[in-house]
């Protein structure tokens, strides 16, 4: 947990996660280990911590000092990180420590770039890096507060690792490249069926993710700018023409990745007009939404722009692909990140220590805001998903 307020809102809510199926409530009690973040460092908490009676009513006798949260030290095997793309980059960079080259994590975000970017800030020396593997999550799910979900619909996880950026000739399934946290990590999900969970190809698993990448590059954005829900974006034509561009972008820069060249049905499965169908398809099922990049914006949070069209900008940018329509995208978000958090903090730019870097051709002068106290929130949620670490 990476905050005190998550861990005391587990301690009212009886210390327990649970998911509704079907008006059903499965519910996973106690025994959940636990460790909080607080100072940069992660603390483990003892079960009983800052309790005073049992869950049957009697009070407990600690026997001299109540139990103390301890630093946690021990190194990570497997690390599942399921949050959004700028969070799981941050959370990951502060257990750097516990992570090793045996350890595994496994990525589970919409967005892409995290792992080229904990490698580029995080784990720079090949050698010491640990193992990554993807999932693609297609279940849909409801948060109905921080520890009770509601199963919507049936989905699978497609789980791989990732997917080499220079091109491999096909070669058979070499199974002894795989570290033991990685085969630990892949049996678990498959054997736990709930989670209708496979082990795919690294491409497999790349093009799923790339199909969510264009699918959420375009609705979340578009929501968070026009301040609305997922199914106002159907029907209006400035709408629709926006996305066709951006979805042109997107296939372009889609079909000139290496990783993917000579993959039989590329051409199809990422044109355009099917990216497009796949956007409306999606703003109809899921039209009562608020999209998470409109909940980060209202919540004056960082988003993850930076992993859906930020991501496109980059990849674009190293194949010779200019992306205009994105990378404006991009900073229109950003820049009402910054003019609401503004706003708030009632600042006056003047100059700053904050500087928002882009390495690319497409980059303005650096944007420069006023370093004002009361604007660390506002500087903090854009900085979260910039490029600089
Ligand atoms: C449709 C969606 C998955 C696209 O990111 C998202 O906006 C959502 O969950 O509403």
């Amino acid at each position: 947990m990476v905050n005190w307020g998550m861990y005391e809102a587990y301690r009212q809510r009886k210390k327990r996660l649970t998911i509704d199926y079907d008006g059903l409530t499965d519910g996973l009690k106690k025994g959940i280990g636990i460790e909080v973040l607080t100072g940069g460092k992660w603390y483990r908490i003892p079960p009983d911590y800052g309790e005073k009676y049992e869950d049957n009513g009697e009070r407990i006798d600690h026997k001299g000092s109540p139990p103390r949260p301890e630093k946690a030290k021990e190194p990570i095997d497997c690390l599942v990180v399921a949050c959004k793309s700028n969070q799981a980059f941050n959370g990951i960079r502060s257990l750097k420590k516990r992570l090793t080259s045996d350890s595994t994590i496994m990525l589970v975000q919409n967005g892409l770039g995290v792992a080229e970017r904990l490698n580029r800030f995080v784990f720079p020396d090949p050698s010491r890096r640990p193992n990554y593997l993807h999932a693609v999550f297609s279940h849909g799910m409801d948060k109905k507060d921080m520890y009770n979900v509601r199963y919507k619909t049936v989905g699978t996880t497609n789980i791989a690792p990732p997917a080499p950026r220079e091109i491999t000739l096909a070669k058979p399934e070499d199974d002894t490249s795989w570290a033991p946290s990685m085969k630990y990590l892949t049996r678990l999900f498959t054997l736990t069926p709930s989670l209708v969970a496979f082990a795919n190809t690294p491409t497999n698993v790349l093009m799923y993710q790339l199909e969510k990448l264009a699918v959420s590059s375009v609705i979340d954005p578009l929501t968070a700018l026009n301040d609305c829900r997922n199914g106002d974006l159907l029907y209006v034509e400035s709408v629709s023409r926006l996305m066709r561009l951006l979805l042109l972008e997107i296939s372009r820069v889609i079909m000139a990745f290496p990783e993917l060249q000579g993959v039989p049905g590329l051409e199809d499965r990422f044109l355009p007009e099917r990216l497009r169908r796949l956007v409306v398809w999606e703003l109809g099922r899921t039209r009562r939404n608020i999209s998470p990049m409109l909940h980060d914006v209202k919540h004056r949070r960082g988003t993850e722009v930076e992993y859906l069209n930020g991501y496109i900008v980059r990849r674009g940018e190293e194949l010779g692909i200019t992306c205009v329509i994105n990378y404006m995208i991009k900073h229109l978000i950003h820049a009402k990140q910054m003019i609401y958090n503004r706003a708030e903090a009632e600042a006056v730019p003047i100059d700053s220590d904050f500087e928002m870097q882009d390495s690319s051709h497409l980059t303005g002068p650096q944007i420069t805001t006023s370093s004002s106290p009361s604007t660390t929130k506002a500087r903090q949620s854009v900085k979260d998903s910039s490029e600089s670490p």
